[in-house]
């Protein structure tokens, strides 16, 4: 490729500021555009670390961590891999949402992002072609942002859950950031207060559903299929009335991800795993209660209920154990209103003396002694006291999931779920959490994010070059979780901590490659897995220029 000077420094890929080597700028005409000093990339850490230091809040950090992200990939990545834990939710969630909330108002830059509009289908394969910028694009996140984390519809400006989604699998899994693309789909939104705004920057009119809409989908999926052979396509964030119904239509052709329904479902089967282990029982033994079904509520539902069926129980006996309630309460088979995830696990009136009465969580709990509880509705605080006390009353370690994003909309707080239940519960939540100090004992609190999976489940699905992503390879992504935690320290935690997130990543891709190869999926020969699982590790660091030609004047 062909640069000019300015060029090159305003390439985040090949861009190294005052790293250039004295070599370096005079072959690539540098010299006069960055500062005599030729600093290392240490010191570029240091300095960069320093001034994040100096930020007053959490959004100030990201985007000064946004800047660099900007202006040099490397810097960013080799300063996110030394502060993985501290800059999750700063990059990521919880702080992402901010950006979201505030997209168009904060905006200075594209990030290398991909903004498809349904009113302008024409231009689609040229607006993908232009941001791919030749690159060997590998993985995509896509989103339409009708259901960003809890806060719902963004519109355009759901774009930066993409964007984060993929920082993550980079600094977790070392998914080489020159092969991603975010993207977004704009259908329009539905969020009054962006439609009036005047500087909202994306589609101004309601959401596109039904035939329109998915064939907006379907030509999206047709070019990047077609132009990218070797993607790993990840859907993040759709509506509940779009999320699985595209899941359904592409999984069994294409290597696609939902996020929401598939990875969240991995996460929390490896943390009722970590919770069984803790406290020495059977799977099959648990009664199941899904607070909030919808999207990651369900997807978490059917993954839990396809390991008591793989543990050997039947699809008949295996149904008992599972209870949901949503906005109805209870769910029931005779509502007309279930979406058709929801429908395997509605109850029949018939089973219960007051069905009429089971309308509300609290009312549920008293009724089916629930061990298992887990909240994905987006209302915040409904884990009361009450409600988890009734819940310990019947159980001798309830495992108790508050995994509403962001903050603000989880369900309770781990700190107060250790102590309603005087230790005894077994705690995992969607945003990072505190230790707790509780008489004497310090509870480590899991998280169960599907950030702690997608990574790793990505990384050894394209390193397997699998050409789908199957049921057993998400199983066995949830299994090789297993293990890591010393489940008999007291108060351990359910999950691996964060910190570890890069070395837990492998160990996932390792096991989700291996079943892939194992499967017959892959679609080249594979004769070592781990070597196969290594050589696709990129890493943040320097590399010589190559390949670059300059037009430089003088
Ligand atoms: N921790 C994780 O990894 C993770 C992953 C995915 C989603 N989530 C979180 O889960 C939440 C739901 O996400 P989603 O994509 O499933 O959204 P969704 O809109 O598909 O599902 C939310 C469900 O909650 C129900 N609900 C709303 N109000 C309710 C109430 N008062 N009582 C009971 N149910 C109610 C809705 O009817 C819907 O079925 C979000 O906050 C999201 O951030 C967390
Ligand atoms: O983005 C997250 O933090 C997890 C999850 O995908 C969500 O939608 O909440
Ligand atoms: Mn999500």
């Amino acid at each position: 490729m062909n640069y000019t000077p300015e060029q090159i420094l305003a390439n985040p890929f090949l861009n190294k500021g005052a790293a250039f080597t004295k070599e370096e700028r005079n072959e690539l005409g540098l010299n006069g555009l960055v500062p005599p000093a030729v600093l290392t990339l240490d010191q570029q850490v240091k300095r960069t670390y320093a001034q994040y230091q100096t930020k007053v809040n959490d959004l100030e950090k990201r985007l000064y961590l946004m800047d660099i992200f900007n202006t040099n990939t490397v810097l960013f990545y080799k300063l996110f891999s030394e502060h993985v834990a501290e800059f999750m939710p700063v990059v990521y969630d919880p702080t992402i949402a901010d950006t979201i909330e505030n997209y168009s108002a904060l905006y200075l830059q594209p990030q290398n992002a991909t903004y498809l509009s349904i009113d302008d289908q024409d231009n689609m394969e040229a607006a993908i072609m232009n941001s791919a910028n030749g690159r060997d694009i590998r993985l995509i996140v896509v989103t339409d942002a009708e259901g960003i984390l809890g806060i719902g519809d963004w519109g355009t400006q759901g774009v930066d859950i993409a964007v984060g989604k993929l920082m993550v699998y980079t600094a977790a899994a070392g998914i080489d950031p020159s092969q991603v693309l975010p993207v977004v789909l704009d259908a329009g939104t539905n969020n009054k207060a962006l439609l009036d705004d005047d500087l909202y920057l994306g589609n101004r009119h309601e959401r596109v559903y039904g035939d329109k809409y998915h064939a907006f989908v379907d030509k999206f999926v047709e070019i990047v299929e077609r132009r990218f052979p070797n993607l790993y396509l990840h859907f993040e964030d759709f509506g509940r009335s779009n999320a699985a119904e595209i899941l359904n239509r592409y999984k069994d052709k294409i290597t696609t991800f939902n996020d929401d329904i598939q990875g969240t479902g991995i996460i929390v089967l490896a943390g009722l795993l970590g919770a069984l282990n803790i406290s020495k029982q059977k799977m099959t033994d648990q009664v199941y209660l899904s607070f909030g079904a919808g999207t990651a509520g369900a997807g978490i539902t059917s993954r839990i209920y396809e390991e008591f069926i793989q543990e050997g129980m039947s699809p008949e006996e295996a149904k008992k154990h599972f209870y949901m309630v949503d906005k109805q309460g209870l769910l029931f088979d005779d509502m007309t209103d279930l979406t058709p995830e929801q429908k395997p696990f509605a109850r029949s009136r018939s089973e219960f003396s007051n069905p009429d009465s089971l309308t509300n969580l609290e009312a549920v709990v008293k009724e089916i002694h629930p061990t298992i509880l887990v909240g994905t509705s987006t209302v915040p605080g409904t884990f009361t006291e009450s409600i988890v006390k009734e819940m310990a009353a019947h159980t001798e370690r309830p495992i108790i999931f508050p995994l509403s994003n962001p903050t603000k909309l989880a369900e309770a707080k781990a700190e107060d779920l250790i102590k309603w239940t005087d230790g005894k519960a077994l705690v995992a939540t969607g945003i990072p959490a505190a230790d707790v100090d509780y008489n004497g004992v310090t509870y480590q609190i899991g998280q169960a994010n599907n950030a702690l999976v997608y990574p790793g489940l990505g990384l050894g699905t394209i390193a397997s070059t699998a050409k789908l992503l199957s049921d057993s390879m998400i199983s066995a992504a949830a299994h090789s979780l297993g293990g890591i935690v010393n489940t008999d320290a007291p108060g351990a935690a359910v999950l691996p901590p964060v910190t570890k997130l890069d070395a837990f990543s492998q160990t996932v891709a390792l096991a989700v490659a291996k079943q892939a190869v194992a499967d017959g999926l892959n679609k080249e020969e594979i004769k070592d897995v781990e070597k196969a699982v290594a050589d696709m590790k990129w890493v943040p660091e320097y590399q010589p220029l190559n390949n670059i030609t300059v037009n430089k004047e003088g």
